[in-house]
């Protein structure tokens, strides 16, 4: 059996008139099932391409995506909405609620569409938010926000959960806790969680840390003593 997330040779160009630009060259790398797993890279180094290739919102030109034995790289569009709907969670920088409904609703509209959703309370209680679930993002702070969109996405049980920046729009205590939530969803559930960033600083709590450089895989690490996430700095 491999790896539980596996991508093999993969190549994304995306052409701009007469210029090509090579976003994925040669992408290859493995994450084990419920690793903590960080992209780094800095900004163009190819983190969103890869992550938008592995969550099925965008196809590669070649190569393989296999994630728990299936061919991802192969799906129909058809296929690929399933993929993206039952299979990936996904946590954004600018958290992505919908302002007119509560945090609850929020959360109610994501597992309407999915198999087996958990409950939305369960899901907001869990990341903290037991007293909030009827608040409207604007009266939630930013980490509060991230926290409803981090229950969004587990509430759906994925697979994978897919997380693009974070903490970029948040101080850096505020991204430490959210962090620190991700880093025990993945402890507590066995989740395999996959977090792009540009900020080197969050490697150490890594299980895994994937650099890419010039969109090709600089370095692949393993961490067997991940660090505390109270105790990095930035
Ligand atoms: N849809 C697109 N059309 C054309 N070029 C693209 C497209 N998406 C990405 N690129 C290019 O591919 C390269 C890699 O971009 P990508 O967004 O994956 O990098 P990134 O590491 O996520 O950067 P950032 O941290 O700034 O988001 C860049 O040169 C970018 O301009």
């Amino acid at each position: 059996m491999g790896s539980f997330v596996q991508v093999k040779d993969v190549y994304k160009r995306y052409r701009m008139g007469e210029v090509t630009i090579t976003a994925s060259d040669g992408v290859s790398f493995e994450i084990e099932k419920g690793e903590f797993a960080v992209i780094v890279g800095s900004s163009g180094a190819g983190k969103t391409t890869v992550l938008n290739i592995l969550g099925g919102m965008d196809q590669c030109d070649e190569g393989t995506i296999l994630v728990d034995g299936c061919e991802v790289s192969r799906y129909s569009p058809k296929e690929l909405t399933e993929y993206r709907r039952f299979d990936i969670g996904f946590v954004f920088q600018f958290y992505n609620l919908v302002q007119n409904l509560t945090a609850k609703e929020n959360v109610e509209l994501a597992t309407q569409i999915c198999r087996e959703p958990k409950d939305a309370e369960t899901a907001l209680r869990e990341v903290g938010l037991a007293e909030r679930m009827n608040n409207f993002p604007a009266q939630l702070s930013g980490g509060e926000q991230q926290r409803v969109s981090i229950a969004r996405a587990l509430a759906k049980n994925p697979k994978l959960l897919l997380c693009d920046e974070p903490t970029g729009a948040l101080d850096s205590d505020t991204g430490k806790t959210i962090l620190k939530l991700l880093q025990d969803t993945c402890r507590r559930d066995h989740m395999t969680v996959v977090v792009i960033t540009h900020n080197h600083a969050i490697t150490p709590m890594a299980d895994r840390v994937i650099t890419l450089k010039n969109s090709k895989v600089m370095d692949v690490r393993l961490n067997d003593h991940p660090t505390p996430v109270e105790e990095i700095e930035w």
